[in-house]
C-alpha cells in the first residue's frame, strides 16, 4: 500500500467515525421530548427545527412565531423543539402560558442570558439579573415611572417634539422620502437621556453623533445572531472560562465614561432632580440602609458597574423599542389612510378642548391613539420573544410531563399575537381589535407585547408616552404616506433578537397648514 492510499484511508476513517459519533449523539438529543412522553417537531440534523433559522432563511423570532403555529395547528398544548441539538419547552395553550409567566413564576424566573461582571460590566443589567439581586434591584425602580414622575417627563418630551418637528421640516423641505426611524431614534434618545439622565444629547441637531453610533451596539453586539446562537447553546460556564464578551470594548468603554460622568456631575449638584439617575445613584450609597424586597433584610448597594449597566439598559431599551414601534405605526397609517384620518381627527378634536396643548389630560382623552398602538404591538411586538429558564423541575398541570431544571423554554409572542384563534386575519392592521368589547373577548395572555407576570417591562408606561407623544407631534403636522422607494411588502430584518424592519421605512410627508 503506497503512504498516500494509507493517508486516505485514515482520513476517511476519521471522518466515518466522527460522522456516526454525531449521528449517534444526535439520535440521544433529539429523543430527548420522545423520552419525556411529550409531542414534538420532526427535527433534521444538525439544527433541529432551527434550519430556516441557521440558514439565514428567517429571523429568531420569525423561527419561533412559525413553530407555534404549526404547534397550534396540530391542536397541541405544548410541544418539544430543537435548536439544533438542545430541546426547548415551548408552550402555545394560553392557560400554560399564564402559569409560566405568571402563577408559577417562581419555576421560571430568569431569562438565562450570559452575564460575567468581570470580563463584561455592562452584562449586569437587570434584564439579566438572576435571584434575589434581580428581586431586590427590581422592587427598587417602578417609582421612576410614576404617573406623578411621567406628567413632568410629558413636558420634557413636548418641549423634545418642537425639535423633532423642526428638523423634519428641514427633512422635508429638502427630500422627498423620509428614512423615518433614524429621526425617531434621535427623538428617543433625546427623550430619554433627557428624561433618566438630566442631559441634553441633542442628537436631533446632529450634535453627539457618537452617542447614536455607539447606541446601536446593544442590539448589534448583545442581542446580535452570533451571541444569540452563542449563549443559547454554550453553557455558561464554558462561555465565562472563555472570557466570552457580549459587548464590543469601545461601546462598553464609551458608555462607562458617559454614566461616570453623569455620576461625578450629579455628586456636584445640590438639587436632587428625582429621576432614575438619581434613584439609582442613592442605591450605590453605602451610608445608607436600604431594605431588601421582602422588607426585612438589607440590601448590598450597586457597584459603579451595576450602576452603569442600569444606566445602559435603561437608556438602550427605551430608544430602540419606542423608535421602532413609532416606525412600524407610521407605516401602517401612511398605508392605511382611513386609520390615519380617524387618528388625526381624534388628536384634533381633543386638542381642541384643551387649547391645543399636549397636555398629560388630553393624550389621556385619546382613546383611538391607543387603539392604533395596541394593534401596532399586536402586529409588531418589537421585543418578540418571552424566553425563560426552569430554575427548578416543573411537572406542567394536567400532564404527566416534568420541565426539568435549566430547560430553555420559549413563549413567543410573535406567534401569540399571529394567533388567527385570537386575531383572525392577522396581517389586517385593524385598531377595532382593541375596543374594550374585544379586549373583553380574550383571555387573558393572549397580548403580552410588554410580557406578563413579575418580569413584566418596566418601562412600559414611559415606553408608550414617548410613542404616542412622537406620533400625536407627526399627525398634527404632516400628512404621511408610503414613499415610492419603500420595499414592500414590509419584512423583518433576520438578523439580531428584536423586530426591525429590513431596508429603511421610507415615508413622503406632506406638511399640513
Ligand atoms: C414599545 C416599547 C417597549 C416594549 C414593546 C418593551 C418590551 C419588553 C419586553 C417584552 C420585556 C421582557 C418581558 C418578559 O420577559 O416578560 C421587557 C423588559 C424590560 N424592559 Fe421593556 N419594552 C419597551 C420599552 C421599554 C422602555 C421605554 C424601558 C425603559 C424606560 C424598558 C425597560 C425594560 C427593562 C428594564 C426590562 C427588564 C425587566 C426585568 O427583567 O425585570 N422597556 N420589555
Amino acid at each position: 500500500m503506497s503512504p498516500f492510499t494509507t493517508y486516505q484511508y485514515i482520513i476517511t476513517t476519521f471522518f466515518l467515525i466522527l460522522t456516526l459519533t454525531l449521528v449517534l449523539l444526535y439520535k440521544k438529543w433529539f429523543s430527548y421530548w420522545k423520552d419525556k412522553g411529550l409531542n414534538y417537531i420532526e427535527p433534521t440534523i444538525p439544527f433541529g427545527n432551527a434550519s430556516r433559522f441557521f440558514l439565514g432563511q428567517c429571523s429568531w423570532a420569525n423561527l419561533f412565531r412559525d413553530l407555534y403555529l404549526e404547534v397550534r395547528k396540530k391542536g397541541w398544548k405544548h410541544a418539544g423543539v430543537y435548536f439544533c441539538g438542545k430541546p426547548v419547552y415551548m408552550p402555545v395553550d394560553n392557560e400554560i402560558i399564564k402559569r409560566i409567566l405568571v402563577s408559577d413564576f417562581i419555576h421560571f424566573a430568569n431569562h438565562g442570558v450570559f452575564v460575567d461582571k468581570s470580563s463584561d460590566p455592562l452584562s449586569t443589567h437587570i434584564f439579566n439579573m438572576e435571584g434575589y439581586r434581580w428581586k431586590n434591584i427590581r422592587s427598587k425602580l417602578p417609582i421612576a415611572f410614576t404617573a406623578a414622575k411621567m406628567r413632568r417627563n410629558v413636558i420634557i418630551m413636548n418641549e423634545i417634539s418642537k425639535e423633532f418637528i423642526k428638523e423634519l421640516d428641514k427633512e422635508v423641505n429638502s427630500n422627498n422620502s423620509i428614512n423615518i426611524k433614524d429621526l425617531l431614534s434621535r427623538f428617543t434618545i433625546d427623550v430619554v437621556s433627557s428624561c433618566s439622565m438630566g442631559m441634553k444629547s441633542n442628537t436631533l441637531k446632529h450634535e453627539n453623533e457618537t452617542l447614536v453610533e455607539q447606541s446601536t451596539s446593544f442590539f448589534e453586539d448583545q442581542w446580535s445572531r452570533t451571541s444569540n446562537i452563542l449563549v443559547t447553546l454554550i453553557p455558561r460556564k464554558i462561555l465565562v472560562m472563555l472570557h466570552f464578551k457580549l459587548f464590543n470594548k469601545r461601546a462598553s468603554n464609551f458608555f462607562l465614561n458617559m454614566f461616570k460622568q453623569i455620576k461625578d456631575h450629579r455628586l456636584t449638584e445640590t438639587v436632587k432632580r428625582n429621576d432614575l439617575t438619581d434613584l439609582l445613584l442613592d442605591l450605590c450609597d453605602g451610608t445608607k440602609e436600604h431594605k431588601d424586597y421582602a422588607g426585612d433584610g438589607t440590601m448590598e448597594p450597586l457597584s459603579f458597574d451595576e450602576f452603569a449597566a442600569q444606566m445602559y439598559v435603561f437608556f438602550e431599551a427605551a430608544f430602540e423599542t419606542s423608535s421602532s414601534t413609532q416606525t412600524f405605526a407610521l407605516y401602517e397609517l401612511g398605508a392605511n389612510k382611513e386609520v390615519q384620518d380617524r387618528l388625526r381627527n381624534e388628536i384634533e378634536e381633543v386638542l381642541k378642548k384643551h387649547n391645543g396643548q399636549v397636555t398629560y389630560e388630553a393624550v389621556c382623552e385619546m382613546e383611538y391613539l391607543e387603539r392604533v398602538i395596541d394593534e401596532t404591538l399586536r402586529k409588531y411586538p418589537v421585543f418578540p420573544s418571552l424566553a425563560r429558564i426552569c430554575t427548578k423541575d416543573y411537572v406542567v398541570p394536567g400532564t404527566d410531563v416534568t420541565i426539568e431544571k435549566d430547560s430553555f423554554v420559549m413563549i413567543t409572542n410573535l406567534g401569540i399575537h399571529y394567533d388567527p384563534e385570537y386575531y383572525p386575519d392577522p396581517m389586517k392592521f385593524d385598531p377595532e381589535r382593541f375596543t374594550a368589547e374585544n379586549k373583553a373577548k380574550r383571555p387573558y395572555c393572549s397580548y403580552v407585547p410588554f410580557g406578563e407576570g413579575p418580569r413584566i417591562c418596566l418601562g412600559k408606561r414611559f415606553g408608550l408616552w414617548q410613542i404616542k407623544i412622537g406620533l400625536i407631534s407627526i399627525l398634527r403636522n404632516y400628512e404621511v404616506s408610503l414613499s415610492d422607494k419603500m420595499q414592500l411588502p414590509l419584512a423583518f430584518k433576520k438578523t439580531g433578537l428584536i423586530l426591525r424592519a429590513e431596508g429603511s421605512v421610507w415615508l413622503h410627508l406632506e406638511k399640513i397648514n
